[in-house]
């Protein structure tokens, strides 16, 4: 009988099943699309039982694709959208609230009040992390100061916090294992990244009560057993990550210095520093990467709130698109952007700005400018973002990058491939399973059932698809570059 790992990926937009094989390859993967809900301007909300409900039936529809049955799963892990908020009742285990999305924008007001009453440098200085509405602290806080009775409960005992991978955790094991991994923990706000643990001095500042915390684990271990009326089998849940450091993991840059980045809704490029935690005067994030083998590692970040999200709004929004890939053919029709510039800033801008009051902008228009050049400029907006966030890293770790490593789905864009090359002046490689997300999930969670003995072994795996190169003139890059700088400005100025 032919084992496998099974990788649970739950993104923004959709939630996968993978099976993932001894060679890092993977034999089927089964997927059900997320929607989210939009209600207000810079609010996106999350519909916490839907994001289960789908986890267990594309693992179920996964099974029976691949006719196995859960025997075949030595284990599963688990990587998921990172910062995205659930409340619910320990007890029903109804959620209280809608999940609130790492992207949403609704507690910008506790923020500015965590600023002016001058927590910011205590804050920055034991998460690593900035006052932002991204992370999950202030939406707990929201959670509980908004919804009727909710801080009652909560005192009580009666109300659980999760992030996505504790959600799913404690739902896959019938309720009995309430826990996160140390890399999920890390965006919460309320995590001392130094020393491992929730915080107590960052929970009296939001007045959260810690009862509503889950335990926090490494990310390899086996944390329970899934409910054996699930997949008609118990099946060992064996490890968990942010989906982020979950690509790092999946990409093999276990080296410090070694950097990807993953285009998804968002962008995120993480780069691994080690044991060593380096703080960034630059606007990047201070995280943990994961405790793998008794190990905490850290990585310097910089996050990009909207990436293939602004794709999904020509699509969507627009009707510019019918699909994703046809941005590729629109933005090699019109051979150049002919001046516009799109900055997708639809939820503020994160590093290295870390402005919530800013709003999309659309610069350098014409009679002339069409459909093609909207596209264009949107999928350059994206490459442009990775550009802001790398030079930040150069510059706070001192190391100049040789090569960027990329995966998420809009890295299926030879279009965009190409112009980020162009864009950072050195190779942009692409590998052959691009689902590095899952791959780093399924890994972790294999190395703590012994599907694979250790990282070296696993970093043999990899295999490259395309190297892009650049191919653009200094003089050029430099010319595009400055216009993003201008644009970007502008849009700032604009909010003042
Ligand atoms: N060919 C393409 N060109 C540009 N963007 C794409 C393409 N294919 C997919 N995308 C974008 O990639 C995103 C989906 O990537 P994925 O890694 O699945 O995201 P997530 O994990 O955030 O849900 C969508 O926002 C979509 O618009
Ligand atoms: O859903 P993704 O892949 O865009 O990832 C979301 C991030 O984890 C948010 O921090």
């Amino acid at each position: 009988m032919k084992r496998y790992m099974l990788a649970l990926d739950q993104g923004t937009t959709s939630t996968r099943a993978l099976l993932v094989n001894e060679q890092g390859c993977i034999d089927a993967m089964e997927q059900q699309e997320i929607g989210l809900q939009y209600p207000h301007p810079g609010w996106v909300e999350g519909d916490a039982e839907r994001i289960w409900l789908s986890a267990v039936e594309v693992i179920r529809d996964l099974l029976a694709k691949a006719n196995i049955g859960a025997e075949s799963i030595v284990g599963i892990g688990i990587t998921n959208q990172r910062e995205t908020a659930v409340v619910w009742d320990r007890a029903t285990g109804a959620p209280v609230y809608p999940a609130i999305v790492w992207q949403s924008r609704q507690t910008t007001g506790i923020c500015e009040r965590l600023k002016h009453e001058g927590h910011e440098r205590l804050i920055q200085r034991k998460t690593g992390l900035k006052v932002d509405a991204y992370f999950s602290g202030t939406k707990i806080a929201w959670i509980l100061d908004t919804v009727n009775g909710a801080r009652e409960r909560a005192e009580r005992g009666e109300l659980l916090f999760g992030t996505i991978d504790s959600w799913l955790i404690w739902k896959l094991t019938g309720g009995r294992v309430h826990v996160t991994d140390v890399s999920n923990a890390s965006r919460t706000l309320l995590f001392n990244i130094y020393e491992r643990q929730w915080d107590q001095e960052l929970l009296d500042i939001l007045n959260i009560p810690k009862s509503m915390l889950p335990e926090v684990r490494s990310s390899s271990e086996v944390y329970g057993d899934t409910d054996a009326g699930l997949f008609g089998r118990a099946i060992p849940i064996a490890g968990a990550a942010g989906d982020q450091q979950a690509a790092l993991f999946g990409q093999g840059c276990y080296d410090p210095g070694s950097v990807k980045n993953t285009y998804g809704t968002g962008c995120f490029m993480l780069m691994n520093t080690g044991t060593e935690a380096i703080h960034s005067p630059s606007g990047l994030l201070t995280t943990i990467a994961w405790e793998v083998e008794g190990k905490v590692e850290y990585a310097l970040e910089g996050s990009v709130f909207v990436a293939g999200a602004a794709i999904q709004w020509l699509r969507d929004g627009l009707g510019f698109i019918e699909n994703a890939a046809d941005s590729q053919r629109l933005a090699e029709a019109a051979g150049s952007s002919e001046g516009v510039y799109v900055v997708p800033a639809f939820v503020g801008l994160g590093t290295p700005y870390w402005n919530s009051d800013v709003r999309g902008a659309v610069f350098g228009l014409t009679r002339g400018s069409s459909k093609e050049h909207f596209v264009r400029a949107t999928l350059e907006s994206l490459a442009y973002q990775a550009k802001d966030v790398l030079k930040a890293m150069e510059r706070d770790s001192g190391i100049t990058l040789s090569e960027l490593a990329v995966d998420g789905g809009a890295v299926r864009n030879d279009f965009l491939m190409q112009f980020q090359s162009d864009m950072l002046g050195v190779p942009v490689v692409r590998p052959v399973v691009n689902e590095s997300t899952a791959l780093g999930a399924a890994y972790l969670a294999g190395l703590a059932v012994g599907y694979w003995d250790n990282r070296e072994q696993i970093r043999c795996l990899k295999q490259v698809e395309r190297e892009f190169q650049p191919r653009m003139e200094a003089e050029e890059r430099q010319r595009l570059y400055a216009g993003w700088g201008r644009a970007v400005k502008a849009a700032i100025a604009f909010a003042e």
